[in-house]
C-alpha cells in the first residue's frame, strides 16, 4: 500500500536526510513524500525519481502545513531529522510539529537510527 510520508530536516541535518533517502531509494519510490521546500529540493536531488510534493520552508509556514496534513490524517509517518544545537526563530512551529504527531500517534523518527528502524520494521513494505 502507497503511504504518504513527511520528511522534514535542518539544515545542519540534511546530508542526513539525503544520505537516508538514498540509501531507502527502492522502497520509497513506491509511496507518496511530502517535504518542507529545501528539504524537498535535497530529496528530489538525491532520489530524482521518487516524486515530491512540497510545502512552504519550515520557517515560512512548512512545518504547519505539514502539522496541518498530520491534523487531516494525510501523514502516515514522519521522518523528521532536526537540529538540537542550533537555535531555530520557528522554534515554536517546530515543536507544534512535534505535538501533532504526538496526538495524532503517526510513526515518527528524528534521527536516521529510528528511521532505519521503522523502514526494518517494515514501514515501507518488503
Ligand atoms: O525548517 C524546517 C523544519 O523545521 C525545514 O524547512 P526546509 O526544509 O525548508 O529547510
Amino acid at each position: 500500500m502507497a503511504l504518504t510520508l513527511a520528511l522534514v530536516a535542518h539544515d545542519q541535518k540534511k546530508p542526513d536526510m539525503a544520505e537516508w533517502v538514498a540509501r531507502h531509494h527502492q522502497e520509497l519510490r513506491r509511496h507518496r513524500i511530502v517535504s518542507t521546500a529545501t528539504t524537498g529540493r535535497v530529496v528530489g536531488e538525491a532520489c530524482p525519481d521518487v516524486p515530491v510534493q512540497t510545502v512552504k520552508s519550515g520557517p515560512w509556514g512548512g512545518d504547519q502545513q505539514i502539522g496541518a496534513l498530520i491534523a487531516e490524517g494525510k501523514i502516515d509517518a514522519l521522518i523528521f531529522f532536526p537540529d538540537p544545537l542550533t537555535p531555530m526563530p520557528h522554534d515554536v512551529d517546530v515543536k507544534a510539529l512535534l505535538r501533532l504527531a504526538l496526538v495524532y500517534d503517526v510513526p515518527c523518527a528524528f534521527n536516521p537510527a529510528t528511521a532505519d528502524l521503522l523502514v526494518k520494521a517494515g514501514l515501507l513494505g518488503k
